[in-house]
């Protein structure tokens, strides 16, 4: 037997997995390292976080990958050269935290590595009959195994396409197995670039679990800060949306997209949600000279209102008492977007994830870590199925050798 799958089985059968997930989200903002210790699988899955950091990325790292990223056009031999190099410069990233943490390539099982997403098209969005849905993460895993050593699991979202999902939101599957508590009716709302959220009955019900996206998080907001205010790269603490006034023309305007109206689950992300899309926006409400305050301002009241509203929609039945809400993901770094969530959503509890154990800057690396976990260990049938988020073990295998 070759002996790379002696090692696969032998990681498969121990008791305590050590797993490293990686998450580089849409806001580019650096890539998210948890080094996480698993035990058991499914419904039975314990996760310690031993280790988090964001390893920040450097402009030049940023600007490489702008020069590809959410758009049509491109030039294809720079998405070629990136593939590799993000999966090098992750696997460097990954070993400058082993160095830190003093730790050796050898006591970590396995990565996971989302990889960096560059274009997502659900069919909803392209639009075109014939094809399927698709999305595309880059830094290939093969890449990330041989320079770090580590056994690495990559790719995840294909596998959900293939089985009839869309590629995301993936949240659901580690929420339902890590957060999900009998009794309790959960949201688990994550602000990234993009927003979403998994819906978690207490009763458990894995036909009813589901996860959507549900509009913009932070990517206008990070747009349009650095427009404005080049030396910005986002708006921290939502200070500069809070010198502003939010425009009601505007804001309907920005609300009117089908995609608001559509059924759950739905994706989308900055392919959609871009400063075009604002533009266009501006355009039709004679709104092309407000003031950047007043812009971000409407923005922020935007990603709010497409998060209040998809979270009334969902739960319009259910008792005050027995729904919380746990955000994660930058977006509960932002005061204006947290008070108004909070002061327009006063029947349910609202705390973040720190209230359940995991760090909301680190949860959706952890949730990676989770999907690596039940690819080598777990059993997809325990796994929550529905139309649109189907039960099937997700991720590719990278041997080190
Ligand atoms: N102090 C702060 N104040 C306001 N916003 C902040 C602060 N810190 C971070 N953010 C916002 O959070 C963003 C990063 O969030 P996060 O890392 O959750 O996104 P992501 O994982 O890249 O996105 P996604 O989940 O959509 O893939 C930043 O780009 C910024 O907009
Ligand atoms: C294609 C893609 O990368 N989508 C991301 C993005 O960032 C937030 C939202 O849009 C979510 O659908 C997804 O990530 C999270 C981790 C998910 O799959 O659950």
């Amino acid at each position: 037997m070759n002996p790379n799958l002696h090692h696969l089985f032998a990681i498969a059968q121990k008791p305590v997995r050590s797993i490293i997930g990686l998450m580089s989200g849409t806001s580019l903002d650096g890539l998210d390292v948890a080094l996480c210790h698993f035990r058991g699988s499914g419904t039975t899955t314990q996760v310690q976080v031993a280790q988090f950091t964001t390893v920040p990325y450097t402009e030049e790292v940023k600007t490489e990958i702008r020069r590809v990223f959410a758009k049509s056009e491109i030039d294809f031999e720079h998405l070629c050269l990136l593939n590799p190099w993000i999966g090098l410069l992750h696997a460097d990233m990954v070993l400058a935290c082993l160095r830190e943490w003093q730790l050796s390539p050898t006591e970590v099982d396995c990565i996971a590595s989302h990889g960096q997403t560059v274009f997502h098209a659900p069919q909803r969005q392209h639009g075109h009959p014939s094809f399927p849905n698709a999305t595309l993460q880059i830094g290939d895993g093969d890449h990330v195994a041989v320079r770090s050593g580590i056994l690495t699991i990559s790719d995840f979202r294909q596998k959900h396409i293939a089985a009839g999902g869309e590629g995301a939101p993936l949240a659901a599957y580690g929420d339902y197995l890590l957060l999900s508590k009998a009794g309790e009716d959960r949201i688990l709302l994550n602000m990234g670039g993009i927003a979403n959220f998994t819906y978690l009955p207490g009763s458990l019900d894995t036909s009813k679990v589901f996860a959507t996206d549900v509009g913009t998080g932070n990517t206008l907001l990070d747009a349009f800060t650095r427009h404005f205010f080049p030396e910005k790269s986002f708006d921290a603490n939502g200070d500069l949306a809070a010198q502003g006034h939010v425009h009601e023309a505007l804001l309907a305007d920005l609300l009117a997209n089908p995609f608001f109206a559509a059924d759950f689950p739905k994706t989308t992300g900055p392919e959609l949600f871009s400063m075009a899309y604002v533009a266009a926006a501006q355009q039709r409400t004679q709104t092309t000279d407000l003031s950047p305050f007043d812009l971000l301002a409407t923005l922020t009241q935007f990603s709010a209102e497409g998060i209040i509203q998809a979270i009334e929609r969902c739960a319009p039945t259910l008792p005050a008492a027995n729904l919380a809400i746990y955000a994660s993901g930058g977006g509960t770094y932002n005061t204006v977007l947290m008070n108004t969530l909070r002061k327009r959503l006063p029947r349910f509890a609202f705390g973040t994830t720190a209230d359940l154990g995991i760090h909301p800057d680190a949860k959706e690396a952890v949730l990676f870590a989770t999907l690596a976990n039940e690819c080598l260990v777990g059993n997809p049938a325990a796994q929550p199925s529905q139309p649109g988020s189907p039960a099937v073990s997700m991720g590719k295998i990278s041997f080190a050798q």
